[in-house]
């Protein structure tokens, strides 16, 4: 599903908060969503600590990107609560220290913004009503440009960019806020593969600098050696939370039906099943899930 463009979302609740530094940076407890009568979120525990680096894997439908909308306070509950940094999103006020990388196809949306424009957005929330825009601002936006490999290309509209350069901006935009924490929805959907490189290299320096990742993927491709956790999501339910599985982005997500027959049977069992489309695979793959 696409997500809006929203990024370090300014919360319209009442009433100041005070997140506490070391605060579970994302938590949600026996969370529900339904969504048209159905419910498609259906009690999840789950509690991401700063520094981890975790992905939510699972089948199309399966609730990941509503799992992820709904721990940013995007989509309310109907059951359950979640906690940005100790703090519920509507008293949330630190919205600076989350960065929103949503589905890539949603920039831009006919607004002929440029590359500065939409890179520059991501320090709204770090801006203050007196003075809008600091030298700070300006040489955060630079640095975030210079890391996605796009300063040469700050005046051109979005429009104009691929679509793995579009995704770059995205992830520029939330580079330029200096979050703590980073969120990105399918950041590899759909993208070349040298864009691909270039988010894992990024990443990988994020996560040396202690930040705080969360991601939603179908396939990990070079992300997948930088990944720690990982959640499984079955039909809105996590049934893995834990260690990612041996060879997750090639192996173990929806589609992958490639006959191995030199390997055994065995080794998938405590979690084999969370893939209604693996299921159907003739062969697991030892540590597998699939
Ligand atoms: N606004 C909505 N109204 C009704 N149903 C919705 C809405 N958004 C999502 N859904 C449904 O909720 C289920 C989970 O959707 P979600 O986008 O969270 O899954 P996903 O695991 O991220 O899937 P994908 O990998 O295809 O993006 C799907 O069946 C979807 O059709």
């Amino acid at each position: 599903m696409t997500a809006p463009v929203a990024h370090n979302m300014p919360s319209e609740g009442a009433g100041q908060a005070a997140p506490a530094p070391s605060a579970t940076a994302f938590r949600m407890t026996a969370g529900r969503i339904s969504l048209d009568g159905r419910e498609i979120l259906r009690g999840i525990d789950l509690a991401i600590e700063p520094g981890e680096v975790v992905a939510v894997l699972g089948a199309n439908g399966s609730g990941k990107s509503t799992l992820i909308r709904a721990l940013l306070g995007l989509i309310p509950l109907s059951g359950g609560g979640t906690e940005l940094y100790g703090v519920p999103p509507a008293r949330f006020r630190e919205w600076w220290r989350i960065g929103y990388v949503p589905q890539r196809l949603s920039v831009g949306g006919g607004v002929p913004a440029t590359v500065r424009e939409v890179v520059a957005s991501g320090r709204i929330a770090r801006q203050s009503r007196l003075r809008l825009t600091s030298a700070a601002d300006r040489a955060a936006v630079a640095r975030a440009l210079a890391e996605v490999g796009l300063g040469d290309r700050a005046g051109d509209p979005v429009q104009s960019l691929s679509g793995g350069q579009q995704q770059r901006v995205l992830i520029a935009r939330a580079l330029a806020g200096e979050p703590d924490a980073f969120v990105l929805d399918e950041p590899t959907a759909g993208v070349d593969a040298a864009s691909q490189r270039l988010l894992a290299d990024t990443l990988a320096d994020l996560i040396k600098a202690g930040k705080t990742v969360l991601l939603v993927a179908h396939e990990l491709g070079p992300l997948e050696p930088l990944i720690t956790r990982a959640v499984v999501l079955r039909e809105g339910c996590v049934v893995h939370d834990g260690p990612p599985p041996l060879a997750v982005g090639a192996h173990a997500l929806p589609g992958h039906d490639h006959v191995h027959p030199h390997a055994p049977q065995a080794g998938a069992e405590a979690l084999s099943g969370w893939s209604d489309a693996a299921l159907g695979a003739p062969h697991r793959e030892p540590g597998s899930l699939t």
